[in-house]
Parts: structure tokens; sequence; C-alpha cells
């Protein structure tokens, strides 16, 4: 399978192929807090309830207080807190990946609550939905309405954020915090939603959910948020990944970055034996955590809630790659 991602023709588990002559954005202004990003969105290749164009919108990307923790940050919500210093904070490439760890925690438990339902299709057919004031599928209607509600709540001016839907979100109502400014500001132009969306709906889904309908809807859609949200967030964390390994070796990856080299990057950035101890371990956390636990342990051995295997597959085929295309869009941009 082939995805459009940005710039590049992507295949999942495989490498990028073809370079594009567009931008994901428009062209980076200096003002950062003027930020923008919009991709194309083909509706006629995609399924049915997805929105017909991306728009990135988010100021810088931050750290946020649980995964990147500083004690100089004031806690009042109605102050605008210290702006905290990234290295300073000891932003490294151990401590991002601790984040990505507790991140499959997040993940594999939004699949395992996904999975208690079953297929469910009507959730993701348009004719389902009827009224005059909107066009799509239950879960398109439920993920923007609920992404509305959220930016109203102040959750992408948090730039680890990245909306599904991010076409006229409302304002927040509450007021801003003063993150501090980790990435390069071009990273703002990089929201790979849409292939996060159809990577989701057209492959994960029927890997995990089984067949049938328990006219659960409303939940299952809720569900698929949930699992939506935690991918994206990790898979977008790439930006703050590539940020590190750039910072840590600067003069390894400039000579890419002017060449536009990406296989070169692809090459710098990856760490196999990282990825072969992430699908084991992900495979083990599906294990300890999707089994039913009874009084009676053996009653249940070898039954999980989501199969470990699946896990460890989409993580292989699909999230790590994700991640590291994230990692060489944002790198591409790095010397802008
Ligand atoms: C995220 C990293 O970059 C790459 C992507 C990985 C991932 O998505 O888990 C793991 C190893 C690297 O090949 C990393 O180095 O930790």
């Amino acid at each position: 399978m082939e995805l459009e991602v940005g710039l590049v023709s992507f295949t999942p588990g495989g490498g990028n192929k073809e370079v594009r002559g567009r931008r994901v954005g428009p062209p980076h202004s200096s003002r950062l807090a003027r930020a923008h990003a919009k991709s194309a969105y083909n509706k006629n290749s995609q399924p049915p309830f997805h929105p017909s164009i991306h728009k990135a919108l988010f100021l810088r990307f931050l750290t946020s207080p649980p995964t990147l923790p500083d004690s100089s940050a004031t806690t009042s919500p109605h102050q605008t807190p210290k702006v905290r210093n990234s290295m300073a904070n000891g932003v490294t490439l151990e401590s991002v990946r601790q984040s990505l760890i507790r991140q499959e925690d997040t993940i594999i438990f939004s699949l395992i609550e996904r999975a208690r339902f079953p297929s469910n299709s009507p959730t993701y057919n348009e004719s389902y939905v009827s009224t005059p004031t909107f066009s799509g599928s239950l879960v398109h209607f439920v993920v923007k309405e609920t992404e509305a509600l959220q930016a109203k709540a102040g959750r992408y001016a948090n730039p680890e954020e990245h909306p599904f839907f991010p076409d006229n979100l409302p304002p927040s109502v509450v007021p801003p915090y003063n993150f501090t400014e980790i990435l390069h500001p071009p990273a703002a132009s990089i929201n790979i939603n849409k292939d996060i969306w159809d990577m989701y709906f057209k492959k994960l889904l029927q890997l995990f959910a089984a067949p049938g309908d328990d006219g659960n809807y409303a939940s299952t859609a809720a569900s698929d948020l949930v699992c939506l949200q935690a991918l994206s967030r990790r898979i977008h964390y790439g930006k703050l990944v590539a940020e590190v390994k750039f910072r840590e070796s600067p003069k390894e990856y400039e000579p890419a970055i002017r060449a536009k080299d990406r296989d070169a990057l692809m090459k710098l950035l990856t760490f196999a034996s990282v990825e072969e101890a992430v699908k084991k371990r992900v495979a083990k956390k599906a294990m300890v955590f999707g089994q039913e636990v009874t009084l009676n342990n053996d009653d249940n051995k070898g039954k999980y809630k989501v199969d470990p295997t699946v896990v460890s597959r989409l993580y292989g085929d699909w999230i790590m790659p994700l991640t590291k295309l994230v990692q060489v869009e944002y790198l591409l941009r790095r010397l802008d």
C-alpha cells in the first residue's frame, strides 16, 4: 500500500519513493505565531468520512508538562507560566524515547478499548447519519465535534496535538500557556493526520476489531477517536525525536539536509536495534495488559484482548515508519 504523505509517496514499512514539487503548507513565515499548514486532500481517493482539506495549525511545538516536567513553571491557571528552557530541561534522546515508551501504554490500552466492540460498520457509513448540516460518517461527526470542543478547551494550543479536522476550529477559551520553543518553526507545517486516518480505517481496524454489529456506534466512534489521538500524538512526536537527534550531531545531518537526500536522512535517523526492541516490548505489553485477569489465571492462558502479534505488526509496519517519515519531513525543513 502506498500513502501520499506531504512531499513524498510513502510505502509503510518500505522506503519513501518520490519527491514531489509541492509544499505541505504555505511558505514559511518568520512569524511563527502565524504558522498554518494546509495539505491537499483528494476526497475521491479517501474513505467517505474524511474531510476535504487538512490544515495543521499550531504556534510552537512544545514540551508538555507530563512528559517534560519542569519545576520552574508556574502552575496557576490564571497566570502565564514561565517559558522553560528546552535543553536545560534535559530533553535528550533518552528522555524522548522514554516518552515514546510511555505512549505505548496509551496506544495499547486504546486498542484494547476499541476491541471491546465489533467492527460496527454503520459507524463508518455516510448514509447512517442524517442531518442537513453535516455530511459524513458518524465517526467523522464525532471526531470533528469533539475536536471543536477540545479546541475551545485549549488542546491544540499544545503543538504536540494535531487535529484531524483543523479547518475552522473555534478559538480556545483558556489563557495560553507559554511552552518552550524547542522545534524549528517550520515544524508547524507538518501534519500527517490524513495518512494516519487512512491507515487506521483502511488497514488497522480490521486487524483488531472482530466482525459484527452490536449497535454501540457512538461508543465505537468515541473509541476510534481515542485511538486516533494516541497514534497521532506518538507519530508526530517524531518532530521532537528528530530535533534532538539533529542537536546531538548537526554535522552528520546537515549535508543530507542540504542535499534534500531523504534516503540518507532515513538511514541516519534509523536505529534498527531500537525498533526491534520496540516491537518486542509492545507485543509483551499487549500480553500483559490484554490478558483476562481471573483468580485462576491458568483458565485464560494465551487469550488476549488484542493480538500481541497484531500490535507488534502495527508498530513495525505503520507507527514506526510514519514516525520516521515525520522525522524526515522535519529534518528537511531544519535549516530553512
Ligand atoms: C524514534 C526513533 O527513531 C526511529 C524510529 C523509531 C520509532 O518510531 O520507535 C525507533 C527507532 C528509530 O529507528 C528513535 O530513534 O528512538
